[in-house]
C-alpha cells in the first residue's frame, strides 16, 4: 500500500504570547501544497524485526530508526500489536524548511496502518495519536486548510480556497533552528486579524498577512528576504516565508505563466499549482 504525504505552507503566522512553560501561543493557517514524499508499506513475512526502513531521496541526519514514520508505527503497535512491516520512504520535501515534511510522513503512516490493518480509527482518534508526534502533525490527518492556535495544535476549519493559484516554493541551503527563531521574537498582538484576512482576496494580503518569524530570521539570513523580494519583483501576488523557515513561497494568479527565476544551484525549487 502506497501513499504520497504532501507538504504544507503557513499563510500568516502571528506569535502572540510567551507561555509560562516556555512555549509560545501562535495563530496560523496551514495550507496543503502538492509537493510530495512517497511512503509505502508491505507486511513483512520473513523477519523477526517488527520494522525495516529503507529511505531514499533527500538524506536525513541521525538514526534512521528515529524517523517519525517509525515513531508512528511504534505508537499504534503499542495499542494494536501490529504485524511486522517493511517501510519504503522516498523523501522529496526538504527538511527543516517549515514545510512539515516529517509531520506529514508520520500522519500518513498512521492513516496507512489504519487502512491496511482495518483498525477502524476515526479522524479524531488519528488526530490524537498524531498530536503525540508533533505540533503540526494532526493537521495532516484531514489535510485541509486549517486555522491553528494555541501552540499550533488547536484547529478550526477555514473557508479559504487557493485552488488554481500557482506557487513557486524555494528552499535555500540554509538551516534555521525553530527554537532559536522563537527565542529572538517579541510576541505581540497582530495588527490585522488573520481570520479576517483569510476571508479577503489574496491581493489584499501583501504587508498585512505576516509571518512574525521573518523579523528574527531575515536579519540573520538576508538571502531569504532576497528570495521573497525576487518573487514579488517577478509577479507574485503574495509571498512569505513558511513556518520558521527557511523556505519561501510566492503565489501567482491562476492564469500566470510562472517566471523562470534562477535561485542558484544550491536552492531547492518547486513549481506547481494549488
Ligand atoms: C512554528 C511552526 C509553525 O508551523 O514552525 P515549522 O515547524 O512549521 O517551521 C511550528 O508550530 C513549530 O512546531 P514544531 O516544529 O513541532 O516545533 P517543535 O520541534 O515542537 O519545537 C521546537 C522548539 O520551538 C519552540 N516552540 C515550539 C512551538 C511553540 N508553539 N512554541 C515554541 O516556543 C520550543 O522552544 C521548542 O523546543
Ligand atoms: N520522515 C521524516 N522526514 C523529515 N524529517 C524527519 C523525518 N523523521 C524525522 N525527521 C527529523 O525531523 C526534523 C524536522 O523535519 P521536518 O518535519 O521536515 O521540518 P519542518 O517542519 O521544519 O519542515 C529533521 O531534521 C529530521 O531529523
Amino acid at each position: 500500500m502506497i501513499t504520497f504525504p504532501n507538504a504544507k505552507i503557513n499563510l500568516g503566522l502571528n506569535i502572540t504570547e510567551k507561555r509560562p512553560d516556555g512555549y509560545h501561543n501562535l495563530e496560523t493557517i496551514f495550507y496543503p501544497v502538492p509537493l510530495e514524499d512517497a511512503l509505502e508499506i508491505h507486511v513483512a513475512s520473513h523477519t523477526k524485526e517488527k520494522i525495516t526502513l529503507q529511505q531514499k531521496g533527500i538524506v536525513l541526519d541521525g538514526n534512521p530508526y528515529d524517523n517519525l514514520v517509525v515513531k508512528a508505527y511504534r505508537l499504534l503497535d503499542k495499542e494494536f500489536d501490529l504485524p511486522p512491516v517493511d517501510i519504503h520512504l522516498y523523501k522529496r520535501i526538504p527538511c527543516g524548511a517549515g514545510l512539515g515534511g516529517g509531520s506529514s510522513d508520520a500522519a500518513s503512516m498512521l492513516k496507512l496502518l489504519n487502512k491496511k490493518f482495518s483498525l477502524e480509527l476515526t479522524d479524531i482518534e488519528l488526530e490524537k495519536y498524531a498530536a503525540m508526534l508533533g505540533a503540526d502533525c494532526a493537521f495532516f490527518i484531514k489535510n485541509i486548510p486549517t486555522y491553528a492556535e494555541g501552540i499550533g495544535n488547536i484547529f478550526s476549519p477555514v473557508t479559504l480556497s487557493l485552488k488554481g493559484y500557482k506557487i513557486i516554493l524555494v528552499k535555500p541551503d540554509i538551516f534555521v533552528s525553530t527554537r532559536e527563531a522563537f527565542s529572538l521574537i517579541k510576541p505581540h498582538k497582530p495588527e490585522y486579524s488573520l481570520k479576517e484576512l483569510a476571508g479577503t482576496s489574496v491581493h489584499e494580503w501583501k504587508n498585512k498577512m505576516v509571518n512574525d518569524f521573518e523579523d528574527s530570521v531575515f536579519p540573520q539570513f538576508p538571502i531569504i528576504k532576497e528570495i521573497k523580494d525576487e518573487l514579488y519583483r517577478n509577479g507574485a501576488i503574495y509571498a512569505s516565508m513558511s513556518g520558521s523557515g527557511s523556505s519561501v513561497f510566492g503565489l501567482f494568479a491562476p492564469e500566470a505563466i510562472l517566471p523562470d527565476i534562477n535561485f542558484g544551484s544550491e536552492s531547492f525549487v518547486f513549481r506547481g499549482s494549488l
